[in-house]
């Protein structure tokens, strides 16, 4: 099998329908999920393959429609001859939910034996990508809007991947991609990158590649090679083999600190939107909650913190991995730095910012 993931209108119909149309000598079956009642997809897919698709609508199978997952496979495998199975997720779905359901199956059930997870793909709109972290990016003429701003289910879908398609390239300039890609890049270091155009791609790229391999695809995302990296020497994650990375300026840090944050001034920080980062992704010590590990992800606009966990026989500390496009790492940790509580713990903010979920 393989799962097509990718946000919403970045090519992964347009992929399918390539695949569809040219399996070589392989027999497709397709199960495509979409939000909507109606699944819009299933129908842009072309007819004459109509037969081997099967439609899961109003839902998403990286949650509620897990289930319909696993009796749409299995009904397809009852009744269908067919030698590789290309599932395509909606824009929203999350990666490792879906990859977890077609390898380990749920409460429910599991997939019959001869399913093997082979490829997960993420198709992602160059355009869309570039647009999201540069604010002072204009839309090329006849260039389609994408409809979705950088939400944190982007970068799940670019970090976990083994191979990632960067679509659209028709609507980026040719220097400004190289910048995207080295972005990309430092978000996937794992993954093999190919630039597409209408996701016209060889499917010997997508299909039957043997590269899923579920740890290694947690294991590697960029964030953790830089955190990883980091403590091992001066703070400074990013690969300094990379000469894309380093060309484009994209690099990532790290920060690290013994000393607690004072809650209310952290979350003001957080609130800040600094146009440079792409990704910015950790954990933190934050005076009023002085057991509790507080979870920490940026993804363009899209902030999320909250408790993660305890500290327990860990001493607590604050990592925070920042990856992005000519950082000021001196400013930022400045602005960090005057973020920090003199005390270890004992401080009340008025309004918690970061309340214990009920
Ligand atoms: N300019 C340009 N348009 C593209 C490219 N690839 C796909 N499109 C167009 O972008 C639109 C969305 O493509 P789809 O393949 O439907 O995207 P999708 O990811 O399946 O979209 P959802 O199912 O809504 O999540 C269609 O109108 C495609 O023709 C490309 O490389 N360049």
């Amino acid at each position: 099998m393989t799962v097509i993931s990718g946000p919403l209108g970045a090519g992964k119909t347009t992929l399918v329908n390539n695949l569809l149309n040219d399996p070589g000598d392989r027999r497709i079956a397709v199960v495509v999920n979409d939000m909507g009642e109606v699944n819009v997809d299933a129908e842009l897919l072309d007819d004459t393959a109509e037969d081997g698709i099967v439609d899961l609508s109003n839902g998403c199978i990286c949650c509620r429609l897990q289930d319909d997952l696993v009796t749409a496979v299995t009904r397809l495998a009852d009744e269908r001859d067919f030698d590789y199975l290309v599932v395509e997720a909606s824009g929203i779905s999350e990666p490792i939910p879906i990859a977890r359901t077609l390898t380990e199956g749920t409460d429910g059930g599991s997939l019959p034996d001869r399913f093997r997870l082979d490829t997960t793909v993420s198709v992602i709109d160059a355009y869309g990508f570039w647009k999201a972290f540069d604010p002072a990016a204009s839309l090329p003429d006849g260039a389609p809007t994408p409809e979705r701003p950088l939400t944190e289910v982007l970068v799940d879908q670019i970090e976990f991947c083994d191979v990632l398609l960067l679509n659209k390239c028709d609507t980026v300039p040719d220097d400004e991609l190289d910048a995207v890609e080295a972005s990309v890049r430092e978000l996937q270091p794992r993954a093999t990158i190919h630039r597409t155009t209408y996701s016209e791609i060889d499917p010997a790229a997508v299909l039957d590649t043997g590269r899923f391999d579920f740890e290694a695809a947690r294991r590697r995302q960029g964030w953790k090679r830089a955190l990883a990296a980091a403590e091992g020497s001066d703070g400074h994650g990013h690969d300094h083999d990379d000469g894309a990375a380093a060309a484009h300026g994209v690099e990532s840090f790290v920060y690290r600190r013994e000393r607690p944050f004072d809650p209310e001034r952290f979350d003001g920080w957080l609130d800040e939107w600094v146009g440079d980062v792409v990704r910015l992704k950790g954990f933190a010590w934050v005076a009023s909650r002085p057991g509790t590990v507080l979870g920490v992800s940026q993804a363009g606009p899209a902030v999320q913190a909250g408790p993660i966990g305890e500290w327990g026989d860990d001493d607590p500390a604050t990592r925070l991995v920042v990856i992005g496009r000519d950082l000021d790492v001196d400013a930022m940790t400045a602005a960090l730095d005057g973020c920090l509580s003199n005390e270890s713990d004992g401080v009340v903010a008025a309004d918690d910012p970061f309340p214990r979920e009920s």
